[in-house]
């Protein structure tokens, strides 16, 4: 009995014990969820608070990291110009706390004269941008700073700037554009039904990468030609670009291991830079075996560049090395191989959707070709009249303005004022979308605002209009470019209105050239019924 009654008692201390025990564990984890709903709730407002500071929101470990990727899913660079209207020009992105992202966006027209012009040898490209860009660019232009870098500058401006150069960059357009992207739009345009549809993003760009060979090498790769063939050089150069790219969204340590142990896009990075290497060195032997022999008869007839770097001696009296002509070739490929191209599609875009430009444009072209006997589909445009077409000069800065080739750019600062090593990029796209830089109207295509008063042409200072970089590093391809542009375009415009696929979609590619993402699907319509003829046929 004694015991059945020390058990009842034992029972009922234990049900005692058992029940403050699940109350008081329910009380601690009732706690626990409001601590956490607290923190959750504190976080949030701080990051939002921190967000009307910084202009995008800051989250905890991840920086600001949820929020681009929202952007990255709409449209980034849109995303960007908002955030950097709101901030006044210029916010410092926060990425999370293990990676290299942090860096200052900028399209304020005083910074960038300060980066690119005042404190220009404070900011040079850097030894992170060479060591990531060496294996395809190597000591080129493009990568190089200081003495290596001023060199080529100098030789290549020189360059750019003679008669030489001019002539043959002249007559390698009408080469291309009478002989071989005309038919191909010919061709296109007597297509019947659907099959007339064309990529004119995809023709324009073979048309600028054979264009840029020829002014390099000296060499046509063919890549614009009936049937748009893959040519190996080409897609290596293509496929190079876009893994070098890679490894600057990349830890630098991955993309190193990946290299060393020859694995994934490093792997085949190697196989294109030795396509592109091969190639390259024919080209160079070949040169200069054509060089030895022409110094015995004439002087060179070549103006491209590598014949005129192998012509040339270092500060030693000796001649360049076969891995620097190389170099000096692949970074004016990559300079200028896509930019007018990309220019070029945005502008026949732009022009579809605003006539009244078209129009003008093709009253200015048949202006200055009066006082010729001409037929639209005999035209050649000689270089002196290419040079008088001041609207369509307008209306491509225009079209450059809204869509910069180069979206954006970064600097890597070596000096005090910012951080060293710290990333500044400088947001050209938004650049062109500053109300405080262009006005109330900016977002609107208007080729006028280009223009006097009495109808000339009048340039931008370059870090207002930052499509072209600007200081000592502005691009050196720019008066060409706008020629090459210039001339494409009014010889497609004369003989065809280009009118874009119904429904196809027009939406920026995240590259570093801002390519449209689908290409731009066109149909072509002769006007007048033109057929086609050349010149100089
Ligand atoms: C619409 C056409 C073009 C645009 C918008 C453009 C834009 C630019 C930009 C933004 C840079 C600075 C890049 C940097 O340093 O990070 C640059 C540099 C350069 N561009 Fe262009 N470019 C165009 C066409 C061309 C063409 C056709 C060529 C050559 C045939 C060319 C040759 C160069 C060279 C050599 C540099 C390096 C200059 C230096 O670092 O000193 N560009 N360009």
């Amino acid at each position: 009995m004694a015991s059945s009654k020390y058990t009842a008692v034992a029972h009922a201390a234990a049900e005692d014990a058992s029940g403050g025990g699940l109350f008081s564990l329910l009380m601690s984890e009732v706690r626990l969820v409001e601590l956490l709903v607290a923190a959750g709730v504190f976080v949030v407002l701080h990051a939002l608070w921190q967000g009307k500071r910084q202009g995008v929101a800051v989250w905890p470990v991840v920086g600001m990291l949820p929020s681009l990727l929202l952007g990255i899913r709409q449209n980034i660079y849109e995303w960007l110009t908002c955030v950097l209207r709101r901030q006044g020009g210029t916010f410092t992105f926060r990425g999370p706390w293990f990676s290299n992202l942090h860096c200052v966006f900028t399209a304020d027209p005083r910074n960038l004269e300060h980066l690119l012009k005042t404190k220009f040898a404070s900011f040079p490209k850097g030894e992170y941008f060479r060591a990531t860009v060496r294996d395809l660019l190597g000591d080129g232009i493009f990568s190089a700073d200081d003495e290596t870098w001023r060199q080529q500058r100098k030789t290549a401006s020189l360059e750019f700037h003679s008669a030489g150069f001019r002539a043959m960059t002249a007559s390698s357009l009408v080469e291309l554009v009478h002989r071989r992207l005309l038919p191909v739009l010919a061709a296109a345009a007597d297509a019947k039904g659907g099959d007339g549809e064309i990529d004119l993003q995809d023709v324009l760009l073979r048309l600028t990468f054979d264009n840029v060979c020829m002014i390099a090498f000296g060499i046509d790769p063919g890549c614009l030609r009936p049937g748009l063939p893959e040519i190996p050089f080409a897609k290596a150069f293509e496929d190079a670009t876009e893994a070098t790219i890679l490894r600057f969204i990349m830890p630098t340590a991955i993309w190193r291991a990946l290299r060393r142990l020859n694995l994934g896009r490093e792997r085949s990075l190697r196989c294109s830079i030795r396509r592109i290497d091969q190639f390259a060195y024919d080209v160079v032997a070949a040169r200069r075996k054509e060089l030895e022999s022409s110094t015995c008869n004439a002087g060179p007839a070549r103006s491209d560049l590598l014949t005129v770097f192998a012509g040339m001696k270092d500060d030693n009296g000796n001649a360049f090395s076969d891995k620097f002509l190389r170099d000096v070739c692949v970074n004016l490929i990559l300079a200028g191989r896509d930019t007018s191209s990309v220019a070029l599609a945005w502008f026949f875009w732009l022009l579809n959707q605003h006539p009244t430009v078209e129009q003008r444009i093709l009253d200015e072209a048949k202006d200055i070709l009066k006082g010729r006997e001409f037929h639209e589909d005999k035209v050649v445009f000689r270089p002196e009249e290419v040079k008088r077409m001041e609207y369509l000069q307008a209306a491509l800065s225009e079209a450059l303005r809204l869509y910069p080739s180069v979206a954006e750019d970064e600097v890597f600062p070596d000096g005090t004022v910012l951080k060293k090593g710290t990333k500044v990029v400088y947001a050209i796209f938004s650049m062109g979308r500053m109300e405080s830089i262009w006005g109330e109207d900016c977002l609107e295509f208007k080729p006028e605002r280009w223009l006097r008063a009495d109808g000339r042409f009048t340039s931008e200072s370059a870090y207002k209009f930052t499509a072209f970089n600007g200081g000592p590093r502005l691009c050196l391809g720019k008066d060409f470019a706008y020629y090459q542009m210039k001339f494409v375009a009014a010889a497609v415009l004369l003989r065809y209105h280009v009118t874009v696929a119904e429904g196809h979609p027009v939406v920026p590619k995240l590259a570093l050239t801002m390519y449209m993402k689908h290409g731009l699907k066109v149909t072509l319509r002769r006007r007048d019924g033109a057929g086609l003829l050349t010149e100089n046929a």
